[in-house]
């Protein structure tokens, strides 16, 4: 199993309600998993528990959740993060990019953090696949247009080769023909690295392609009281 969640509550703050109630949901490796739900319903909160960047005080927010079998909670901060590097990638909302950095200097940062086996020439060949040449790829994040720095996030989200990869709706800037277009992309790199995929979004449109189509409500007992 490669995500697993049991008794899982979460709140922003402890006396609030909570966003998540997750009696059990699962995900097994190889899956392609598409989750929709309308905008507030958590799914950027479940996808930052998942990534470890916000993380259950065992106090208020019990229950277990764990990704390759890690208890997230269970690790320090810097642990956390080194843990993040090496075993998922992630593509925001905003892709984070470094703007005053070139595609290959963010790839190479994000390099820096994981597993550091010939990354190099592993950059030059993600961001060759994904349609930045050369000359693109020395220029400035902020000097290139919204498709081109969604490539880049992509190609830095798996530079460190990650057995899951959490995708958060990074479409909304992009037309139907560019939407398609980073669909195929994206699904093309996961399936030749038999990536687990977990991508979030309310556009039910780009779920072709996904092994499994499912709504936040389905197994989130929050969202039905919300
Ligand atoms: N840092 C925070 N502190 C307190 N409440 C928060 C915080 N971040 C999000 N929330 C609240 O948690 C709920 C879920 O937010 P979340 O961003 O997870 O939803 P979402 O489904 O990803 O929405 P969208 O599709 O618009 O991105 C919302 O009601 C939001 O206002």
């Amino acid at each position: 199993m490669l995500i697993g969640i049991s008794d899982l509550i979460y709140r922003y703050h402890k006396n609030s309600q909570p966003i998540l109630d997750i009696p059990t949901w699962q995900v097994e490796a190889g899956e392609r998993v598409f989750l929709h739900g309308p905008s507030g319903s958590g799914k950027t909160t479940l996808l930052n528990l998942l990534a470890g960047i916000l993380v259950c005080n065992q106090k208020h927010n019990p229950g277990t959740l764990e990704v390759l079998g890690q208890p997230l909670h269970r690790l320090r901060p810097g642990q956390r993060d080194r843990w993040r590097a090496q075993h998922i990638g992630v593509v925001f909302q905003q892709f984070n990019l470094i703007p005053y950095l070139n595609a290959l200097q963010n790839i190479q940062l994000g390099a820096h953090f994981g597993k550091g086996k010939d990354t190099k020439s592993h950059s030059h060949e993600l961001l060759e696949t994904l349609g930045i040449n050369a000359s693109l790829a020395e220029k400035k994040c902020s000097q290139l247009s919204i498709g081109q720095q969604q490539r880049v996030a992509i190609a830095r989200s798996l530079i460190n080769r990650p057995e899951l990869l959490i995708v958060d709706e990074p479409t909304s800037a992009l037309d139907a023909e560019n939407r398609a277009a980073f669909m195929q992309l994206l699904l093309r790199q996961v399936e030749k690295h038999n990536t687990t995929l977990l991508f979030v979004s309310h556009d039910l449109s780009l779920s072709e392609g996904m092994t499994r189509v499912e709504a936040l409500s389905d197994f989130n007992r929050a969202g039905a009281r919300q």
